[in-house]
């Protein structure tokens, strides 16, 4: 028996280039990710940005990402972006104070509480939930351990860390996120995407929600959105 199913929404991140956005788009991604954090290897400032979120097809998130900045640089940033993405130790009403929808990305160090993150993150549109390396605020290219996401969360999920076109249907199958996000996973240098591996990537997401749809697990499909508020 075939149901349909959302289709796992795809977040590429740490775009620095036009000709990477066009790829990402093409395979189609629902999201793209700009880091402004200056300490990142894939920083943009906010003239770059201007500049590649003008080339960005309407209905396609443009997603900020930022990490304990102040309110002048977010400000500049704002009628480039869709969406704002915090990385750092931002408070939840900072994270509102933009008048734009925001997530915020939570490091799955080991005492993290997730259902405590999505009540004091009540605000956000989802959470992004990330490996946890000291002093490293994103991007490290690890994976966690998705056994430890809770089954139902008051927010949508959306995957990130160490995702690979190799392991991206295994966390679909496994965790059934809202959304996958990738990085590192689709490069071949620090923001400097791969077409291939962007292909790939959608592609192995794509087939796996197909799969789903056919019916492919026994268990009937809710991806983690379907507990939200
Ligand atoms: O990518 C960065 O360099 C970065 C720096 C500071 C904060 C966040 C950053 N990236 C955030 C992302 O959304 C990444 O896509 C996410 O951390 C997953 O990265 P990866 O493990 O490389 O796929």
């Amino acid at each position: 028996m075939s149901t349909e199913i959302d289709p796992v929404r795809i977040k590429i991140c740490g775009l620095t280039r036009t000709e990477d956005i066009r790829v990402a788009i093409a395979c189609g991604a629902d999201a793209l990710g700009f880091v402004m954090w200056a300490g990142s290897p894939r920083a943009i400032d906010a003239d770059r940005l201007a500049t590649l979120s003008a080339t960005v097809s309407p209905f396609v998130t443009r997603v900020g990402l930022f990490v304990d900045p102040g309110v002048a640089d977010v400000e500049a940033c704002l009628p480039y972006l869709d969406l704002l993405q915090f990385h750092g130790d931002e408070p939840a009403d900072f994270c509102a104070r933009f008048g734009k929808p925001w997530i915020k990305a939570i490091r799955m160090r080991d005492e993290i509480d997730l259902g405590a993150a999505a009540e004091t993150y009540s605000g956000a549109g989802a959470l992004l939930l990330d490996a946890f390396r000291p002093g490293v605020p994103g991007g490290t290219g690890e994976t966690f351990d998705w056994q430890r996401i809770p089954d139902s969360l008051a927010k949508p999920v959306i995957l990130a860390g160490g995702l690979t076109p190799d392991n991206v249907a295994a966390a679909v199958m496994q965790v059934r996120p809202y959304a996958v996000d990738v990085s590192g996973g689709v490069e071949s240098g620090k923001g400097i995407k791969d077409p291939l591996r962007i292909r790939a990537f959608c592609a192995q997401v794509q087939a796996t929600t197909a799969a789903l749809s056919a019916g492919a697990s026994a268990a009937p499909f809710t991806t983690k959105s379907s507990t939200a508020n």
